[in-house]
């Protein structure tokens, strides 16, 4: 299987200058590697010049294959590298075909889970994508991603080294940190948000009621309502980080939130992907992607402001939000040499809740929306269990969603057909580990296709259809293990994710 990153790109340009053909041969050992996938660990060089004609393997068996096997250049073009290899006798995990320099060729016209969906049916649940410097291993279906990131938790709970999250959190903050940061970041905030979470459902209660407020003031027109939505999520965010909400016409606030929508947008754009396939390039050239550096330097600024204020304002004996919370603990551990708590970790923090906090709540609550007006019918249900069980006088409350059993089922549904998060957040392997057979070295980069999970149709009785029925059994909700809107469980990266101290109210 192809894993590593330059071996595939020798293979084709060495291959291409080649006029040879040459026959099978087992290595000398006689041995058949079943594993063929850590280029730095099992390299195969194809030397230009085939002169030497040795094709050395230094995979499992670690030996080298004497007399090189002919080959047949159309072949490796026009099929994939990894059937040619498998003609040497490996029996590979396969990949789509690798072009010198670009790597995996993938129609950027769809969107990538969609193009990598596509590959399931050639390559089976497991195959290597390239894109430039980035190889990823795409892993699809419940068990596969089950057996990477449930059962070898501690081995996948690392990010890898993504360049323009890199470039932008410099390591630092929760979503592209690592090891002892990482978890002591994890678990400092967890904790944190556990003890703000008593005012959590009143903040939400009272954002709601300005969300409905903003809404009534179009006075039933058709209006966008996709700042209105990431205002109101993000003013959740805002009271338990900063303590207090923004008004939704300041301008200021919605400048920001307009920066950190596009920054999001870009980073998952083709733009995106091209910076981070060619970093080195990229780095020097103009592009669209230059804005998630302009917009990213403001969001600093303005969180930087209000880690300021705060440090003025700090009262050691109250509660406070979570930046006060996060100063404390600064001084706290000011002088353990082995504490991350510093203002470097606590602004990229901040700003990780904004980033996956913000638009992924708000992005299915727009889905919502959409479902509720194009199924009245769902809709009309939904009401009528809202009208039973909460009325029209009080608030809701997280009690409540115990007896809404139809409006829970909903709500799965709209996470699972908005796949808000298609293709999770990569991680990587701490150590060598195997995975369905494969072995998988340390470093390896994975990425875990939930679309494939979520529209299984070996799974879900109506995969392309908005059905709350996948989530209703004899008119109680039903848990379906393959609902992996936040990815796996253990550990759920995402804070919002069914674990034990997730956000309290979050989808
Ligand atoms: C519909 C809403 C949401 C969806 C679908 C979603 C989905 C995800 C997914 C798939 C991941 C990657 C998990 C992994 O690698 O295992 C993630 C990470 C994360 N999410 Fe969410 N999320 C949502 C809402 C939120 C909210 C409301 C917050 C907090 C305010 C949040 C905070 C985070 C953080 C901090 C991470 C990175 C955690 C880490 O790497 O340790 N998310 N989210």
């Amino acid at each position: 299987m192809y894993m590593g990153n330059k071996i595939p790109r020798m293979c084709t340009i060495s291959l291409l200058c080649m006029d040879l053909q040459t026959d099978y041969s087992e290595c000398s050992q006689g041995k058949k590697t079943d594993v063929l996938c850590s280029w730095p660990e099992a390299q195969l060089h194809l030397p230009v010049n085939l002169a030497p004609s040795v094709l050395s393997c230094y995979s499992r068996c670690n030996t080298s294959i004497k007399s090189p096997p002919w080959m047949k250049i159309r072949e490796f073009i026009s099929q994939d590298g990894a059937s040619v290899l498998a003609s040497f006798g490996f029996s590979l995990g396969k990949g789509p075909q690798l072009f010198p320099l670009m790597g995996t060729y993938v129609d950027f016209k769809q969107p990538l889970h969609l193009a990598l969906l596509k590959l399931i049916s050639r390559y089976g649940n497991i195959f290597s994508v390239q894109f430039g410097s980035l190889t990823f291993v795409v892993i699809n279906g419940y068990q596969m991603v089950r057996e990477a990131l449930v059962h070898q938790a501690e081995i996948f709970a690392d990010r890898p080294n993504i360049p323009l999250l890199q470039e932008i959190f410099r390591g630092f903050g929760l979503i592209s940190s690592n090891g002892h940061i990482w978890r002591q970041q994890r678990k400092f905030t967890l904790a944190t948000l556990k003890s703000i979470a008593v005012s959590f459902e009143e903040k939400v209660q009272e954002e709601s009621r300005y969300l409905v407020e903003t809404i009534e003031e179009e006075k039933g027109q058709p209006f966008d309502p996709h700042y209105k939505i990431n205002s109101a999520v993000s003013n959740i965010i805002c009271s338990i980080t900063f303590g207090n909400r923004f008004d939704y016409h300041d301008n200021r606030f919605q400048e920001l939130l307009h920066s950190l929508a596009e920054t999001l947008l870009l980073i998952g754009s083709f733009w995106g992907q091209l910076y981070n396939a060619f970093p080195s390039i990229m780095r020097w050239l103009p592009g669209p992607f230059r804005k998630i550096f302009r917009h990213w330097e403001k969001l600093e600024y303005f969180v930087k402001e209000v880690i300021t204020k705060h440090k003025e304002d700090l009262d050691q004996s109250e509660a406070g939000d979570y930046i006060d919370y996060y100063l404390k603990e600064i001084e706290k551990f000011k002088d353990d040499t082995n504490s991350y708590f510093h203002e470097e970790n606590l602004l990229c923090s901040t700003l990780d809740l904004f980033l996956t906090g913000t638009e992924t709540t708000a992005t299915a609550i727009r889905w919502a929306l959409l479902y509720m007006a194009m199924y009245p019918h769902i809709q009309e249900k939904v009401q009528l269990e809202i009208d039973s069980v909460i009325g029209q006088s009080r608030q809701p409350t997280m009690a409540d969603k115990e007896n809404m059993p139809y409006t829970s089922a909903v709500l799965s549904e709209v996470l699972r057909m908005g796949n808000v998060v298609p293709l999770g957040v990569p991680r990587m392997s701490t150590s060598d580990t195997t995975l369905a057979g494969f072995h998988v070295p340390k470093g390896t980069t994975l990425m875990t296709s939930l679309t494939s999970i979520m529209f299984d149709k070996n799974v879900w009785e109506t995969p392309d259809t908005f059905n709350p029925e996948h989530f209703l059994e004899n008119g109680q909700y039903r848990r379906r293990e393959a609902f992996l809107p936040f990815s796996a469980a253990v550990p759920a990266r995402c804070l919002s994710g069914p674990v034990p101290g997730g956000v309290p109210g979050a989808p």
